[in-house]
């Protein structure tokens, strides 16, 4: 949200999408409705990969000395993954620094696969045998309130205040100076 209040240009172009897909007076934006909104699966992506929730996954193990690259894991040592660097690799990502979620639309048309089971670009829920079960889950809330969100009011920056993304870490990690905005309903 804090990226949609920044960015009003990018709100708009959510905004519109959204225009596109649901009926003038609807009040909430249904779950199916969500499936035809590409920009709002890429602005939320685009979330995750700039701003993870963990910059770690839980911390693994191996059961047995394990070859990792030119590297050794001895038994029982405890590896971290470093997810949030991972979605900032300016060799994988162009201006990783960046909040552009059009990078997630240029993927020939298909939905980016966020369990890295083909390759991994960003893994904000893990991968493989642990990652997050709850990751469907996640990005369907996620879409769902951002969409009605945005559907219902718009967002803008308090005047004079510059949206600052500092994060800082909690439980997990949270915006330093929390979002302020002023919101105006958008239906009558
Ligand atoms: C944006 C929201 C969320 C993010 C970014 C997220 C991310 C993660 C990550 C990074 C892990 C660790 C994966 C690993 O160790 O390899 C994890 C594990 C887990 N998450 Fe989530 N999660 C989210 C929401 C949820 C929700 C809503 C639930 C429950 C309803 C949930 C349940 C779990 C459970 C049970 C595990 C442990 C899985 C295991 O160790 O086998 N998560 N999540």
């Amino acid at each position: 949200m804090a990226n949609l209040v920044k960015y009003p240009q990018i709100q708009e172009k959510l905004f519109m999408e959204i225009k596109g897909v649901v009926q003038d007076g609807e009040e909430n934006i249904k779950e199916e409705e969500l499936q035809k909104m590409p920009y709002l699966k890429a602005i939320i992506l685009e979330g995750l990969r700039r701003h993870p929730p963990g910059h770690f996954v839980l911390p693994h193990a191996v059961t047995e000395d394990a070859a990792l690259g030119k590297y050794v894991v001895p038994k029982d040592g405890t590896i971290n993954f470093m997810m949030a660097e991972m979605g900032w690799n300016p060799k994988v990502w162009e201006d990783p620094m960046a909040f552009k979620p059009e990078r997630f639309l240029s993927i020939g048309g298909e939905t980016f696969d966020i369990t890295g089971s083909r390759e991994i670009k960003m893994m904000p829920f893990g991968a493989g045998r642990r990652i997050c079960p709850a990751n469907g889950l996640a990005i369907l809330h996620l879409e769902y309130f951002v969409a009605n969100l945005i559907w219902r009011f718009e967002w803008k920056a308090v005047d004079g205040d510059d949206v600052d993304l500092s994060e800082k870490e909690e439980f997990t990690v949270v915006m330093k100076n929390p979002l302020q905005a002023q919101i105006c309903p958008r239906l009558k």
